[in-house]
């Protein structure tokens, strides 16, 4: 794996990113020289960014850049940025509201003042500036913000203007993401060395902005010695995601050897969900696909997936499966995998306790996670042999969880307990899923899009997911790994339909004719395989 790969992949927290430090400085590099060397990479991309974004940094001679100091080495880096613009003809202001202040960052903010830039007292003089750029606190943030700080965050919040966080927004914890008293509200965040797991988590991306990485060189070396080469959390990232896709397919095959899918879902009140899912199984490319679904849907489904075997089952009073009834000679443990739940309604409780008890990997979604909460999640999978993902959202997984974590705090750090208590992998839905395996190992979804925010598109990643896996049964491909490329497939798909049909036009069913196009643009201009 090339260094880009490895660096894009890599998540730390607050301490891993000091441990690291530290032995780039046990190493002989000193710390002002690194200092500079980081800001002047910042000052550069901040220079690149106004020259490419006209329209929202507009050329003015009156073009002005307001740069908020901390005590400590975020507010050292700003000061380097500020002196750097300065050098190139902006015109730049600093707020620095800290009279103890680490001896690097005070030598900066003498120097800086020495060549003429202006210190304010009070972030209001800074009033008129067409930019923010944010070194109030870094990883060192440790305690809530308090006034006079607070008050200046809350005033430069209510400026909407373009703000560029240094590391990461201040006032973020930079593990949990969580809102420390206030936060900065950035528009762009420049995440330096490695990404911070803050930045992942669902409760700080108000803040974030548009997130970047500024790669800084730190040897691969020292990301091992603290990290370990399996990394504990990864982002999920395109090419690791490709390189596990069932492409290219072996000449010489048939359907059954391409994965046989059973899909249990739908009821008479929610048929849609059983469509939805049929549609994303359809879109993983899967050899062959069942749907069991309650007799009355049917006629239906058969119109709208013509190339699936229909499995009508008998049904309850209220219209949900009340048995499988496999076609014959068939039981479950002919097909490569199974994935249940969406729309089946709770009344479906009896399909649940047989479907478990098969030895072929298995998706839980929708009410067949609410029906698991019901038999108690723990020791029911606790019987289970083969492999088991959980997809739930932060409301299922609580109801699968009660005692853990909340789910809508620290996402990873509760997605870790339930996965190593159910020896299930998770994946926890949210602007970014997140995915554990029992091992403790976490992937994190990066990019996604507020589009995907609708009812049904859960229901098809559910049928993509099994799909793949479906796929994958002969691969010997971790689970863990399907499901993380999965989401990453169905959150390029949401972000490339949002950007041809904005964030309105995603409806569930627009969302499963864009996962194809997702493969059409990634597979074939990253992949040489296809060429002469
Ligand atoms: N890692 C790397 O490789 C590189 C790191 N670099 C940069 O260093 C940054 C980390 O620097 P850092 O460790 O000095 O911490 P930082 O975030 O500036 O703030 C800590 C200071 O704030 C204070 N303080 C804390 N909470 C407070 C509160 N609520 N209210 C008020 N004060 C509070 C605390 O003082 P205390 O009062 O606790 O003594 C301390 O002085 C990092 O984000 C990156 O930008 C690059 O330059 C080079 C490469
Ligand atoms: N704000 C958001 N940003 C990105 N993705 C989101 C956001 N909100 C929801 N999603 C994604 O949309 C899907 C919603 O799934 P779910 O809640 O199960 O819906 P449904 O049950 O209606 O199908 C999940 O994949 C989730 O990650
Ligand atoms: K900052």
């Amino acid at each position: 794996m090339g260094r880009q790969e490895l660096i894009s992949q890599v998540v730390v927290t607050a301490q891993q990113m000091r441990d690291i430090e530290n032995r780039i400085f046990a190493g002989g590099m000193p710390v002002a020289a690194l200092m500079e060397k980081v800001a002047g990479l910042i000052a550069d991309r901040i220079q690149t960014k106004l020259a490419e974004d006209t329209t929202y940094f507009p050329h003015s001679p009156s073009f002005r850049i307001g740069i908020l100091v901390g005590p400590g080495h975020n507010g050292g880096d700003a000061l380097v940025v500020a002196r750097e613009l300065y050098f190139r003809g902006y015109e730049v202001g600093i707020y620095c509201p800290f009279s103890k202040r680490k001896e690097l960052t005070s030598q900066h903010l003498q120097y800086a003042q020495s060549i003429g830039i202006i210190c304010y007292e009070s972030i209001e003089l800074l009033a008129d500036c067409h930019l923010f750029i944010d070194g109030l606190f870094g990883f060192g943030l440790e305690r809530a913000i308090s006034d006079p700080i607070a008050t200046a965050i809350n005033q430069l919040n209510e400026w909407h203007k373009p703000v560029i966080a240094i590391d990461l927004p201040s006032g973020l914890h930079t593990d949990t993401g969580e809102v420390l008293g206030t936060a900065v509200r950035a528009t762009h965040t420049l995440c330096l060395g490695l990404w911070k797991l803050g930045l992942l988590q669902d409760q700080a991306l108000d803040c974030v902005g548009k997130a970047e990485l500024i790669d800084f060189d730190i040897p691969l070396a020292d990301i091992h010695a603290i990290l370990g080469k399996s990394l504990g959390i990864k982002r999920i990232v395109k090419t690791t995601a490709l390189s596990t896709l069932p492409l290219p397919r072996p000449p010489v095959t048939h359907k059954y050897k391409e994965g046989h899918l059973l899909l249990i879902c739908g009821s008479r009140r929610y048929s849609g969900g059983a469509l939805l899912t049929g549609l994303g199984g359809r879109a993983s490319g899967v050899g062959m696909l069942s749907i069991a679904v309650p007799e009355s849907l049917k006629s239906i489904m058969v119109a709208q997936l013509p190339e699936a075997l229909i499995i009508g089952c008998p049904e309850t009073e209220s219209g949900a499966i009340a048995q499988l009834q496999l076609p014959e000679n068939t039981d479950l443990s002919k097909f490569n995998a199974i994935a249940c739940g969406p729309g089946l309604t709770r009344d479906a409780n009896p399909i649940l306790q047989q479907v478990l008890e098969s030895t072929v990997p298995l998706v839980l979604d929708a009410d067949g996670l609410n029906i698991l909460a019901d038999m108690g999640t723990i020791p029911t999978l606790q019987k289970r042999q083969a492999p088991t993902v959980l997809t739930p959202h932060a409301g299922e997984f609580k109801r699968l969880f009660p005692d853990l974590s909340d789910a809508n705090q620290d996402r990873v750090k509760a997605v870790r307990e339930a996965a190593a208590q159910s020896h299930a992998v998770v994946l926890l839905k949210g602007a970014r899923t997140a995915i554990a395996n029992p091992q403790g190992t976490v992937w994190l979804n990066p990019e996604s899009t507020p589009a995907l925010a609708r009812g049904g598109s859960g229901d098809v990643l559910t049928g993509l997911l099994g799909g793949l896996l479906a796929q994958a049964s002969s691969k010997n491909i971790p689970v863990e790994d399907i499901t993380a490329t999965a989401a990453w497939w169905h959150a390029q798909a949401g972000i490339l339909a949002a950007q041809e049909r904005t964030e309105l036009g995603v409806d569930a069913h627009t969302l499963t004719q864009y996962l194809i196009q997702v493969l059409l643009l990634e597979v074939i201009s990253t992949s040489d395989k296809y060429s002469f």
